[in-house]
């Protein structure tokens, strides 16, 4: 079958072509979740509202997606999945695609260029450091910088705005420059699982074409963020993003709820052999055990927004069949994640003096992920920067590593051991049907 090109037959068209656009936006980080999320909100913004907003997208590191995009004269797919059914969407709303090891050059000018005037990052959360590379190289593209922008972290942080604000400003150390940033705070959502062979073949059967560069990801798709745009922005509204003055409250129940769920299902499913989040939620006692992690532990440190509709929304869609998001990829690079999921949660909880016991699950089903044997003795990969560290390390160590002081809460811990000892006897399936 042909390679999906600009020229290539095929059976969905794309709302726009690239070149129809000038470039507005910079986006670092050619993930799946940005191609499946942001691209797609301003392609729909650029349908609706006009505006040279096209995106020049920024490989930190990889050359795959790249290299896709540019055999493909910048189109890629988005296939939505929900159960059985399958959609089909092609997007072109990439300019071009630079690659900031081999051509920071080219960056560097992309960031000093007044014709883009907002950058978006997807970069995972350990970027998000004094000194990561990526950071450092927009650092040194703002120094040139001479027009308003806005830079727009799309990360699953806490705070990313002011984060990102925070860690920028440090390096920069240049008030007029920075006179010329905003960094509005955004919360996204929609779950995009890593690509897979199957994803590449249904594309193909329902495109037309071969495409390298294909998303899956579930059909809800949400962004809320600050209106806060030193440079103008695309017509996201128009897109159905939500424009409001504080996303604090959505990012917090987000994070809190939805991917601290998704982390316990992780780490638990892991342990218990499911390979995919939507197997994990369908063991035995799991889906039961997770709406009370959300009603005993989440709820009562969220008083902004309703949790628990919320929540059973979020259960609806881990139980998507289509999706086959792994337990090992949500799992990857927990001490980074844990602490924005799950830590708020239970520092809030024991401020108000109680023992959050489902959290204190999730931690030792950490721990003994960590550790690095499934429940059956499987060998478990552990995709973390702290890896070294944490491989061996005892449940105090570990517990130190995720954050300083955590180990030493007694009753905390006293709950985290009594898990361990669950998990050791009966496995995570055995502690799921039991609760
Ligand atoms: N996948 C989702 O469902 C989803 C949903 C909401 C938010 N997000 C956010 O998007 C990010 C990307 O997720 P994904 O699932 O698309 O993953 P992915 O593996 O497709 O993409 C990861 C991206 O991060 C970049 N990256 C990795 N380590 C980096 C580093 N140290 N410095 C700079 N860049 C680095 C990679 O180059 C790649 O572009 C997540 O970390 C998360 O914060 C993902
Ligand atoms: O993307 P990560 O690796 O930070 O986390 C994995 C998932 O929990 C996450 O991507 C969710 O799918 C997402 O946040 C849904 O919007």
């Amino acid at each position: 079958m042909a390679r999906l090109n600009r020229s290539a037959p095929v059976k969905v068209e794309p709302l726009i072509r690239p070149g129809d656009a000038g470039a507005g936006v910079l986006h670092f980080g050619l993930s799946a979740f940005h191609r499946a999320h942001q691209a797609v909100f301003t392609e729909d913004a650029i349908v609706r509202g006009g505006g040279d907003w096209a995106i020049v997208g920024v490989a930190p590191s990889s050359h795959a997606v790249l290299d896709a995009l540019r055999a493909q004269e910048m189109l890629f797919s988005v296939l939505t999945v929900d159960g059985p059914d399958a959609d089909a969407r092609v997007v072109g709303v990439f300019d071009s695609v630079l690659h900031a090891g081999s051509e920071p050059g080219a960056v560097l000018r992309r960031l000093a260029d007044p014709a883009i005037r907002v950058v978006t990052l997807t970069v995972t959360e350990k970027a998000y450091a004094p000194g990561s590379a990526v950071l450092d190289l927009i650092v040194r593209g703002l120094r040139l910088r001479e027009t308003p922008l806005a830079l727009v972290s799309c990360d699953n942080l806490h705070g990313n705005g002011s984060r990102l604000r925070g860690l920028v400003g440090d390096a920069l150390d240049d008030p007029d420059i920075m006179a010329l940033l905003s960094f509005p705070g955004t919360m996204v959502d929609r779950i995009v699982p890593a690509t897979t062979p199957a994803t590449l073949d249904r594309v193909e059967s329902l495109v037309g074409a071969r495409d390298e560069a294909a998303v899956a990801a579930e059909p809800f798709s949400q962004w809320v963020m600050q209106d806060d745009f030193a440079g103008g922005r695309p017509a996201w509204d128009l897109a159905g993003a939500v424009l409001t003055a504080d996303t604090a409250p959505y990012e917090l129940r987000k994070l809190r709820v939805l991917n601290g769920v998704h982390s316990a299902l992780a780490y638990l499913g892991a342990l218990a052999g499911a390979p995919t989040v939507d197997a994990a939620l369908a063991l035995p006692g799991c889906h039961a055990a997770m709406e009370r992690f959300i009603a005993s532990d989440i709820a009562p440190t969220l008083t902004e927004l309703p949790v628990i509709p919320y929540g059973e929304q979020v259960l609806r869609r881990f139980a998507n069949s289509a999706l086959r998001y792994r337990t090992l990829q949500v799992a990857g690079d927990g001490s980074q994640k844990l602490p924005q999921r799950l830590l708020g949660t239970v520092a809030d909880r024991r401020a108000a003096g109680a023992v959050p016991s489902y959290a204190a699950l999730v931690l030792a089903a950490w721990i003994r992920f960590v550790g690095g044997r499934a429940d059956d003795g499987t060998a478990l990969p552990l995709d973390d920067p702290l890896a070294g560290s944490l491989r061996g390390a005892s449940p105090s160590r570990a517990l130190e590593l995720l954050s300083p002081g955590l180990a030493d809460d007694a009753p905390l811990r006293a709950e985290i051991d009594r898990w361990l000892r669950d998990l050791e006897r009966h496995g995570a399936a055995g502690v799921l049907a039991a609760l």
